[in-house]
C-alpha cells in the first residue's frame, strides 16, 4: 500500500476551486446529500488533505467543505468527500464519475467518488488499522481490538445518508456525509453499549475524527461487519411477498430493542420528564407538524386530527403525569435490524434522525419513541405490500410490544397517549422524508397520516 502523503493546510482553496463547478452540479444528486431542492451557490473549504498524491495514476483527497444553500445556514453544512483524481476512469468507476477538470493545479484529470474505488477505500482502513495522523485527520483505533492488513474493499450497494464500504467481510465502514461538531451518537451509543457488554450492537472497532474551531467531529466509525445478515426491511418485504406472519421476529426484534434499551439506561443518565421538559416535548411536536404542512399541503386536511394526538399528550402533562427518559436509538426501523444467519438480531445506525439538530438527537428520551418507529415500520411494509396487509402489521405490533415487556416488564400499550403521539410525530417526519427523498413512497407514510388523525393506529 503506498504509504499516505501530505495533509494540505490550511485548506487549499485551488484544489476545491479546480472541483468546484463539478461538485454543484454532482453534490445535489447525491442521496446522501441534505440540502435537495435549493440550488448550491458556492463551496468555502474547510480541510483538504491529499491522502495519496495524484501520480497520473490515481490521487487522493480527504475534503471538508462547506456547501453554501441560500437561505440556509450562513456558514452553510459542511460535507465530508473522498475525491479520487485519475487520468482515466475505468467503466468499472462510471457509476463514480464526478467530471473532468479544466482547471488548476487537477487540469486534465477525472474527478470521482473514491468510496466506489477499492484502494482508496483500504487507504482508509490502513489509517485506521496503524492508528495514522495525517493533517487534522485523526485515525483511532481501539488498542484492544485488531484489523487484518489487505483487506478488500467494496462499496455498500445500499446508499443511504451516508456511505458505507466493506472489507472482506470482516469490517464495515460508515463515512458521515454530512459531518456534525460535538460527540456522535453513532460512535457514542455503540461505544457504551459495549462497555455494558450489550451483544445486539456491533462494537466500535475504530474511528475517524478531527478537530474543528476548537470542536470535536466524527467523521467515519468501524464496526464489525455482520457476514450474511439481513435486515429487517427485507425479511418483513420476503414474509409479505410469501403471505406469512413476521410475528416471531417481531417479538425477537420487541426483545433486542428492549434489551438495548435497558443497557442504554444503566450505561447512561436517565432524567424525569415533568412539564418543565414535557412542555416544549409536545410543542416540537406541533411545531414540527405545522412546518411540515407548510412543506407538504397533503397534509393539510389532516392537520386538526393529527395535533389532536398532541393536545391529547398536553392534557397528560397538565394533569401532572411523569416519564422516564433515557438515551434512545432515535431513528429505528426494519432497516437498522440485522438478523445474523443464527437468527441473533443486532441494531445498528444510532445517528438518529439526520434532519434533527444534533444537541436534541443526544437527549434523553422517552423510549416509547423508538417503540414508535418500529411499529411505523411495520405499517410501512404492510402497506408497500400488493395488496397491502394490514392484519400483518397489527400481529407484528402485537407481538413487538410483548417481546418488549417481556424483557422490561413494561408493555408500551399502556401508555397509549405518548404512542400515539409518537407515532403521529414520526409519521410527520416520514411525509416529510419521502417527499424530499423519494416522493413515489409518499402514499406509505399519507396512509397512516390518515388513520393516525383518525385515532387509529391501524
Ligand atoms: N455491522 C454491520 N454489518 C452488516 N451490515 C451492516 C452493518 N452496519 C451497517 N450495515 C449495512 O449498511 C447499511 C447502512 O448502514 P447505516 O448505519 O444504516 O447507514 P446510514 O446512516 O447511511 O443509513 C445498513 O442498512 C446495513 O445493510
Ligand atoms: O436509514 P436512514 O437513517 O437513512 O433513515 C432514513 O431513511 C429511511 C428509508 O431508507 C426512512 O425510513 C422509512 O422507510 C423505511 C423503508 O424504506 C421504513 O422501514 C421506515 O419505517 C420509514 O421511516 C427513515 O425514516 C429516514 O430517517
Amino acid at each position: 500500500m503506498t504509504p499516505m502523503t501530505e495533509a494540505v493546510t490550511p485548506p487549499s482553496s485551488t484544489t476545491l476551486d479546480s472541483l468546484a463547478p463539478l461538485l454543484r452540479a454532482w453534490l445535489p444528486r447525491q442521496r446522501w446529500f441534505a440540502g435537495k431542492g435549493r440550488p448550491v451557490t458556492g463551496f468555502t473549504p474547510v480541510a483538504v488533505t491529499q491522502l495519496l498524491p495524484p501520480d497520473g495514476r490515481l490521487g487522493l483527497y480527504h475534503i471538508l467543505v462547506r456547501v453554501h444553500q441560500p437561505p440556509g445556514p450562513r456558514t452553510g453544512h459542511c460535507y465530508q468527500l473522498l475525491i479520487g483524481v485519475r487520468e482515466a476512469l475505468p467503466p468499472r468507476l462510471a457509476p463514480a464519475l464526478i467530471g473532468h477538470v479544466d482547471r488548476g493545479p487537477l487540469a486534465g484529470h477525472t474527478a470521482y467518488d473514491a468510496l466506489y474505488d477499492p484502494r482508496p477505500a483500504e487507504v482508509l482502513l490502513e489509517a485506521l488499522r496503524t492508528r495514522a495522523r495525517i493533517g487534522g485527520l485523526v485515525f483511532e483505533r481501539d488498542p484492544r481490538r485488531e484489523i487484518r492488513p489487505h483487506l478488500v474493499a467494496r462499496l455498500l450497494a445500499a446508499e443511504q445518508s451516508n456511505t458505507s464500504v466493506v472489507y472482506g467481510d470482516a469490517f464495515i465502514l460508515k463515512v458521515l456525509r454530512r459531518v456534525v461538531p460535538g460527540i456522535n451518537p453513532d460512535l457514542e451509543l455503540p461505544l457504551a453499549l459495549a462497555r455494558e457488554g450489550c451483544p445486539r450492537v456491533p462494537a466500535p472497532t475504530a474511528w475517524l475524527h478531527t478537530e474543528l474551531d476548537g470542536e470535536p467531529h466524527v467523521l467515519a466509525v468501524l464496526q464489525p461487519f455482520v457476514s450474511g445478515a439481513a435486515d429487517g426491511w427485507e425479511l418483513a418485504l420476503r414474509a409479505l411477498a410469501k403471505g406469512e406472519g413476521f410475528a416471531p421476529e417481531a417479538r425477537a426484534l420487541g426483545r433486542a430493542t428492549a434489551e438495548v434499551h435497558t443497557a442504554l439506561a444503566r450505561a447512561l443518565p436517565t432524567v424525569t420528564l415533568g412539564p418543565a421538559q414535557l412542555g416544549p416535548l409536545v410543542q416540537g411536536m406541533t411545531e414540527r407538524l405545522a412546518a411540515a404542512v407548510q412543506a407538504v399541503p397533503a397534509l393539510v386536511p389532516y392537520e386538526e386530527g393529527l395535533r389532536s394526538a398532541y393536545t391529547a399528550l398536553g392534557e397528560l402533562v397538565t394533569q401532572g403525569r411523569t416519564w422516564t427518559a433515557q438515551r434512545v436509538h432515535g431513528d429505528l426501523h426494519l432497516g437498522q435490524c440485522l438478523r445474523a444467519p443464527s437468527g441473533d438480531w443486532s441494531l445498528i445506525d444510532f445517528e438518529g434522525e439526520p434532519a434533527r439538530p444534533p444537541a436534541e438527537r443526544r437527549m434523553p428520551q422517552p423510549p416509547v419513541r423508538d417503540i414508535a418507529g418500529m411499529l411505523r415500520s411495520f405499517d410501512y411494509a404492510a402497506r408497500s405490500a400488493s395488496p397491502p396487509a394490514p392484519r400483518w402489521a397489527h400481529d407484528c405490533r402485537a407481538a413487538y410490544c410483548s417481546g418488549y415487556a417481556e424483557v422490561t416488564g413494561r408493555d408500551p400499550r399502556t401508555d397509549p397517549v405518548m404512542l400515539r403521539a409518537y407515532e403521529t410525530d414520526k409519521a410527520v417526519y416520514e411525509v416529510v422524508y419521502e417527499a424530499r427523498h423519494r416522493p413515489d413512497w409518499l402514499p406509505v407514510p399519507l396512509s397512516a397520516v390518515r388513520r393516525l388523525a383518525a385515532s387509529d393506529p391501524n
